[in-house]
């Protein structure tokens, strides 16, 4: 892939934050990484979704320094950077301050896994981070929230939990590229949303955990069967 291709991928992705009503102003921002290259590209920091175009991209190496770019990289770039390094097998990542992912960010909850929605893109809760310690927010905060979330998921595997809650703050997401990272983003949202609503028709809830597998593996399992070959 050149580097204008990943500039143009990442730049389309943002707009689809908008097209899916994602996110207004300049709360949010999408990444892809480069894994051959070692080159991530990422949304410039409050910058308008407006206009927006592929020159706009601020390209980076490994740590996070700018190799490309007219721009200061998104805020939240140390944080993708975390997420690209901890998790080898993730080619884009999404931040958003989507209404319900975000409320149950603030409410510092774990989503429950309490329907077949849910549970085609999440093999459990979509789970929410600890509170950060005074050090963490005074120091390298972005960096930090990237460690935060990696240590939410020392017992989960990425893959099959596509996305976080950062407590007090928004969800995160990811997926095998920046449209996949996108696509579970607007899921996260979805489920969020339907949650809510969920418990507040019956707060009572659960789901049959065999329920939860079969949907989850019919769709990402070894004999995965949903949709076309
Ligand atoms: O989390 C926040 C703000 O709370 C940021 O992600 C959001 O404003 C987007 O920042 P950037 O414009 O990408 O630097």
């Amino acid at each position: 892939m050149t580097r204008n291709e990943l500039k143009e991928i990442v730049c389309q992705a943002n707009l689809d934050l908008v097209k899916h009503g994602l996110v207004i102003f300049t709360w949010g921002n999408v990444s892809a990484i480069d894994r051959n290259e070692g080159i991530v590209a990422i949304k410039p920091s409050g910058v308008s979704y407006d206009n927006l175009k592929p020159e706009d991209m601020v390209l980076l190496d490994m740590e996070g320094n700018v190799v490309e770019g007219k721009w200061k990289p998104s805020s939240d770039t140390q944080t993708h950077m975390a997420l690209y390094r901890a998790f080898e097998s993730i080619g884009g990542v999404v931040h958003t301050h989507s209404t319900y992912a975000t409320a149950w960010a603030q409410a510092g909850r774990d989503i429950p896994n309490i329907g077949t929605t849910h549970a085609d893109y999440f093999s459990r809760e979509i789970p929410c981070t600890r509170d950060m310690t005074e050090t963490e927010v005074k120091g390298e905060y972005e960096l930090e929230t990237g460690n935060v979330i990696i240590e939410r998921f020392n017992q989960i595997n990425p893959v099959h939990v596509p996305g976080v809650l950062v407590k007090n703050h928004g969800p995160f997401s990811w997926g095998k590229d920046a449209h996949d990272a996108v696509h579970n983003a607007v899921v996260m949202e979805q489920v969020a949303k339907m949650a809510f609503i969920a418990y507040n028709i019956n707060p009572q809830l659960d789901m049959n955990p065999l329920l939860i597998e079969k949907h989850f593996m019919r769709k990402h399992g070894p004999n995965a069967y949903y949709g076309q070959k």
